[in-house]
């Protein structure tokens, strides 16, 4: 429509601009080309030069070329030039590599930016906009109340802290309250090197397992370098996309405009210093829009609660772990693996009441390896250590999965048989002493062992019961060792 043009042409050249770029043939060329959109068009190689400038005029236009600049010597001097707009229009051209500094900068002030390479037609519409836009509120009031609403959403999100899967996943879908949002992924490495996509979450049924074709070992996708959630994980920076068809990965681009999504924001997962925890969130928008610094300070805030939230998931997991390993040394044999004493014991209590509530039977088998102390003197300790493990484990293998076995003490065993009258605990024992008997044992000659067999009486304890079934195994020791004897009732 000329007619606005013309409009807007009188508007602009009323106006002035200044140019910001290090290199002197890009200011040559930017004066050539867009000098005809301003009343007068400064330019500045650097920051001294551009606030030397902003003190002497009434600069409606700043424009920051970042092409060229260096992020570790420029960042704080071009923040400032921003900080001191105080709102009035900044446009900053990015390259796309360079995108990481956006967030940086924002957080100096407002700011308009696009990524560049630009052609002439897109450069102008975007100087164009800047120059017909209103100066920028110093801050987005609605969308800031809706990410400090989000953040209380969170916060409820991780109260019930439970497996580190479900946190990442009630991270994601609180995410998707943002406005716009349609898309909220969370991406963790556990393991250096391997960063998987832990969690993901879209009212629109976006997967992003289709975009990124893979959803583990993703420091290895070509998409590493363009893709926001991957970028900020690596990086532990911001990092923001609003031109996918600049990232320089044209099926990224086609993939996710196809999806409806305009930009992309990745946030490194805030974790504690010295914490291994890493990865980053990523929130996919359906419309390009810029953010204030209180916004980014806001979702600075939401990835550090992210963060919080999986550690203590991942501390309440380690909890249990530990809980497991200390249960499993408080109650299993060091030597053969089989149940301990103490947790023998216990276990006993528990099938003799089980026994009674039930009325079924149940009977205790009791053995003991035969003249032990003499393979101990002939073959050593450790022949005696490994013999030791190799009965337990036969024994093992001849039993039911209800049955226990337990090492009572050293060269003793006990076998609580639930379910088991007297005369099938003597059938079992037999078995057991039959398969012991044949058994090789490395480093040394072949063992025999010695069994008593008792079965629970009405009323009797367990204490009681250990007695009878340890005088049935005496008196098989006094006839000759290597055979049963029931014990007396
Ligand atoms: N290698 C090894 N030996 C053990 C272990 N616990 C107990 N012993 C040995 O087992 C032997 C038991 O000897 P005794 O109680 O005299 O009985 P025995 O030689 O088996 O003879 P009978 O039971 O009468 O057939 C002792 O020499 C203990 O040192 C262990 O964990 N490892």
């Amino acid at each position: 429509m000329p007619h606005t043009l013309v409009l807007k042409g009188d508007l602009m050249a009323q106006q002035i601009g200044l140019f910001l770029n290090p290199v002197g043939q890009r200011r040559v060329d930017f004066q050539g080309m867009y000098a005809d959109m301003f009343a007068r068009l400064f330019i500045a190689d650097g920051s001294e030069q551009a606030t030397v400038l902003l003190g002497q005029e009434r600069v409606d236009l700043l424009i920051i070329d970042l092409e060229r600049f260096d992020r570790s010597f420029d960042l704080e001097a071009l923040g400032e030039l921003i900080a001191r707009r105080a709102g009035a229009p900044v446009l900053v051209l990015c390259p796309f590599i360079s995108a990481g500094w956006l967030p940086a900068l924002m957080a100096f002030g407002p700011l308009a930016y696009a990524i560049t390479p630009l052609d002439e037609g897109e450069l102008r519409a975007a100087i164009d906009a800047q120059l017909g836009a209103p100066e920028a509120s110093a801050t987005h009031a609605d969308d800031l109340r809706s990410l400090l609403a989000l953040r209380t959403r969170l916060q409820q999100a991780l109260v019930d802290v439970d497996d580190l899967a479900s946190v990442a996943e009630q991270i994601c879908v609180a995410l998707c309250d943002a406005a716009g949002a349609v898309h909220a992924s969370l991406f963790r490495m556990d393991v250096p090197g391997d960063l998987q996509l832990e969690a993901q979450y879209s009212p629109t049924g976006l997967n992003l397992t289709r975009v990124l074709h893979r959803s583990d070992r993703l420091l290895q996708s070509p998409l590493r370098h363009a893709f926001p959630g991957l970028v900020a994980a690596c990086s532990n920076e911001m990092c923001l996309l609003d031109a996918p068809a600049k990232a320089g990965e044209p099926e990224l681009a086609l993939s996710l405009v196809d999806k409806g999504v305009e930009m992309v924001i990745g946030l490194p997962l805030g974790s504690a210093p010295g914490s291994a925890l890493a990865g980053s969130l990523c929130l996919m928008f359906g419309r390009a829009r810029q953010f204030s610094a209180e916004e980014l300070d806001s979702f600075v805030a939401l990835s550090q609660l992210a963060g919080f939230g999986l550690r203590m998931a991942a501390v309440s997991r380690e909890n249990e772990a530990l809980l497991g390993r200390v249960t499993h040394m408080a109650t299993v044999d060091a030597l053969t693996g089989v149940a301990n004493r103490r947790h023998g014991e216990h276990l006993l209590e528990l099938e003799i009441k089980r026994a009674r509530r039930y009325r079924v039977p149940a009977a205790l088998i009791g053995f003991d390896i035969d003249r032990f102390k003499a393979i101990n003197d002939q073959f050593g300790h450790p022949v005696g250590d490994a013999a030791l493990r190799t009965v337990a484990d036969v024994v093992q293998a001849t039993l039911r999965t209800s049955d226990v076995l337990v090492r009572s003490g050293g060269e003793e065993f006990l076998i609580i048989v639930p379910h088991t009258s007297a005369i099938d605990a003597l059938k079992i024992a037999e078995k057991i002493r039959v398969a012991v008997a044949q058994t090789d044992i490395a480093g040394c000659d072949r063992l025999t062992i010695s069994l008593g067999v008792a079965q629970l009486a009405d009323q009797e304890s367990a204490d009681a019961l250990m007695l009878r079934v340890d005088a049935a195994l005496s008196r098989a020791k006094r006839a000759g060792r290597n055979c049963v004897e029931l014990a007396m009732s």
